[in-house]
């Protein structure tokens, strides 16, 4: 691994898994099992394991973003994985576009953004939360996202750049909209996500009053199977209703 690198230490504990994201440099990582002198990662790879000065092994990976998710903090109503990755795939986010996003709340749409496109500009009205987001954003290794507080209904009046993405979810999105071609290239897209129907009704008169094409809006609903000696069934703790996703084309 490089110095400056990221790198996620796995350790069992009493059949629990219990892990860390660092940095490999010279600083110490104190954990209950012992510490870990970050400087002995620069020589390992993945896979490779790394020995704790109480004799506890931990094995080395690269952190993915499931792990960023997991370790992020949170604010407010966090975007659920399955929401994200319907964003993602019905934008078709690439690492050539460039992504507007609003409201950037903890971050975590944000940063899964900004892990894809070759730049992401993310405004949050709340400045606690914007420090919270750049905390998530820059312990995911990113350095392509710029955070801006901000109120984005005021804010895309002002903007003199074009966008190839634009992802709203603010309860005011609809105020938005009418102001999002301007920004927005030509057969760029737009994403939104909203909790309610009836706000979701307010986003679809507001994108039909824009004249946007390819309108759809649906719902995704995500069921685990669970396994065990028992028997094979869907689980019976499942992600309930989370939001519904409008996707936009201008
Ligand atoms: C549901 S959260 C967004 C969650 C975020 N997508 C994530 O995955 O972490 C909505 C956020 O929008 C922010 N917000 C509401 N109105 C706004 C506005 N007009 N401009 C910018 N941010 C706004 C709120 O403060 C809140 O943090």
């Amino acid at each position: 691994m490089l110095t400056g690198e990221l790198v996620l230490l796995k350790t069992s504990h009493r059949d629990k898994v219990r892990e860390f994201i660092v940095k490999v440099s010279d600083d110490q990582l104190h954990t209950d099992f012992g510490i870990i002198e970050l400087s002995s990662l620069a020589d390992k790879v993945p896979g490779d394991t790394v020995v704790s000065h109480k004799g506890q092994e931990f094995t080395i990976q690269r952190p993915k973003m499931p792990d960023f998710f997991r370790h992020a903090k949170r604010t407010g109503a966090p975007m659920m994985p399955k929401d994200i990755g319907m964003i993602i795939a019905y934008t078709g986010l690439n690492k050539n576009d460039v992504v507007l996003d609003a409201g950037t709340g903890s971050g975590i749409l944000t940063m899964y953004l900004g892990s894809i496109a070759k730049r992401v500009v993310t405004y949050e009205v709340r400045d606690d939360f914007v420090g919270v987001a750049r905390k998530n954003v820059e312990n995911a290794g990113l350095d392509n996202v710029e955070l801006r507080c901000g109120d984005i209904v005021e804010e895309i009046k002002n903007l003199d750049e074009k966008f190839d993405v634009i992802t709203l979810d603010t309860q005011n999105s609809k105020d938005v909209i009418p102001h999002v071609r301007n920004v927005l290239y030509p057969g760029g897209f737009l994403a939104t996500y909203s909790p309610f129907f009836e706000q979701t009704k307010e986003i679809r008169d507001a994108i039909e009053a824009a004249n946007f094409y390819e309108v759809m809006t649906f719902e995704c609903s995500e069921r685990e199977i669970s396994f065990s000696s028992r028997g094979t069934r869907p689980s019976t703790s499942k992600v309930g209703h989370t939001g519904f996703i409008t996707i936009a084309r201008a």
